[in-house]
């Protein structure tokens, strides 16, 4: 009977609780794959006399990292604790104490990824983190091995499980905003902080990881254009149904001849959009690359299990490349130097509502100066007259950024105008 590897914990939460379970309860599959157990060695933790969502032995708990980074029993160190400082200290700790690693991070890899895989290069450690971006789905595996001949041109998807669960309550259930983020909350989606997933952060995070593994480029997250959900009303929802549009919060990753446009903002997408129907939690991710076309990955974005599973889908390929002898040899190479798409070469639909003081007017205006622009509109909707005013929503037909943006200045100076009161992007049928 081969001897059991050990792994070493950062962190007891949400996604360090899954791991001990699936640990425990999965044990004959890891057997199955390795030829031996795996079993948890020690695990760091802030506050050891803490309520735990599962049971432990407390005597593998410790608040001292050394028990785990400098531990010569433990082969694989799993970081699920969060934040970037620590995390980003252990991490270097442990893989030159030549100990593989396994994050969860996304904030971590997308500010360091590249320091800390050269270190685990130099060490000739691995450093895997499947979960750090779409949860419980094998995206990145998939873009790194699966699609790993082609050439990827577009990656788009909804990769926050908070605010896809938010959206979700607030456009089925009319739940307000506030009840939905505190239901994500007690569920264990949203971060220890939540505004990095209503501002989009997060999302911009797992982007910049996303972006790096498909277009070999030393994407940064100040190339991320960036827009959360925090600000959007129920009204943009309401009218977004009547004009069978969805509303979601949408990761772009586009290369067109090299050039490449990474953004998170909120989108309308067309009901038969097959992101459209990904709702609560899920995440999916559509790939769209020269060979293979359209590839679509889908499934739970976040919560304990899902992402535990990611985790130890990393801890076992660590482990099979130790038993083989292969360890620190996949790595993200850079092949092109980074250049960003200008505004007049990214093109979509966009939808606008005005709040605007004489209606029948006013629509002459707009869409007069539209026309000079040459950007014409595919739908639109007008609310009636109220004590004068009324609402006009416009769905245009493509147009590039540049162009719609020039529109939205000199909407400014028309005097019919009383204000611009929201507009997205549209996106139609994949
Ligand atoms: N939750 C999710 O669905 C997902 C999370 N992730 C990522 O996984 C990581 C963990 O998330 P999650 O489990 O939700 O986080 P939690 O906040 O639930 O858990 C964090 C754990 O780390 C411990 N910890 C935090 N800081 C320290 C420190 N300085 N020293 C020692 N222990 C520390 C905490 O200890 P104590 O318990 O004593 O306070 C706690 O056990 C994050 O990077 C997150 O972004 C990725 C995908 C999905
Ligand atoms: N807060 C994140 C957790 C997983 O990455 C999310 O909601 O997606």
């Amino acid at each position: 009977m081969e001897k059991d590897v050990s792994i070493g914990l950062l962190g007891l939460g949400v996604v360090g609780s899954g791991v001990i379970k699936i640990v425990e309860d999965h044990q004959e599959e890891l057997q199955h794959q390795l030829g031996r157990g795996v079993k948890v060695e020690k695990v760091l933790v802030r506050d050891i006399e803490k309520a735990r969502q599962i049971e432990i032995d407390h005597r593998l708990l410790t608040t001292n990292c050394e028990d785990v980074l400098a531990n010569p029993d433990i082969d694989v160190v799993v970081e699920v604790m969060g934040g970037v400082e620590n995390a980003r200290k252990y991490i270097l700790e442990a893989l030159q104490a030549k100990k593989h690693v396994v994050t969860a991070n996304k904030d971590l890899i997308a500010l360091h990824g590249p320091e800390l895989e050269e270190t685990a290069r130099q060490n000739g450690c691995d450093l895997f983190y499947e979960a750090s971006v779409g949860g419980g789905i094998p995206l990145l595996r998939g873009l790194s091995d699966g699609l790993v001949s082609d050439r990827i041109q577009q990656v788009m998807g909804i990769v926050n499980g908070t605010t896809n669960y938010i959206l979700t309550k607030m456009a089925k259930e009319g739940q307000s905003y506030e009840d939905a983020l505190q239901k994500a909350q007690e569920l264990g989606f949203a971060e220890a902080d939540p505004t990095a997933d209503v501002e989009g952060l997060d999302a911009a995070r797992k982007m910049v990881i996303l972006a790096r593994l498909s277009f070999f480029t030393n994407v940064e997250l100040e190339d991320v254009e960036v827009e959360g959900i925090s600000k959007l009303s129920l009204t943009d929802i309401e009218y977004g149904k009547k004009l069978d549009l969805t509303m979601k919060l949408i990761g772009f990753a586009n290369r067109h001849n090299n050039q490449i446009e990474v953004s998170v903002q909120p989108t309308f997408l067309s009901k038969s959009h097959p992101l459209a129907s990904v709702n609560d939690e899920y995440n999916a991710v559509y790939v769209n690359g020269e060979a293979v076309g359209e590839t679509m990955f889908y499934g739970p974005g976040a919560g304990s299990l899902p992402t535990a599973t990611a985790v130890m889908s990393d801890v076992v390929e660590a482990i099979k490349n130790m038993l083989l002898g292969v360890n620190g040899k996949k790595f993200v190479k850079p092949r092109f130097e980074k250049e960003l798409t200008p505004s007049d070469k990214r093109f979509s639909q966009f939808y606008l509502r005005l709040h605007v003081k004489d209606e029948i007017g006013a629509f002459a205006s707009i869409s007069d100066l539209f026309n000079r622009l040459d950007i014409s509109f595919e739908r639109i909707l007008q609310t009636p007259s109220e004590k004068g005013f009324a609402e006009i929503i416009v769905v245009t037909h493509k147009t590039s950024l540049e162009n719609f943006q020039n529109a939205m200045k000199k909407l400014d100076e028309l005097q019919v105008i009383d204000t611009v009161e929201s507009y997205f992007r549209v996106e139609g049928d994949a």
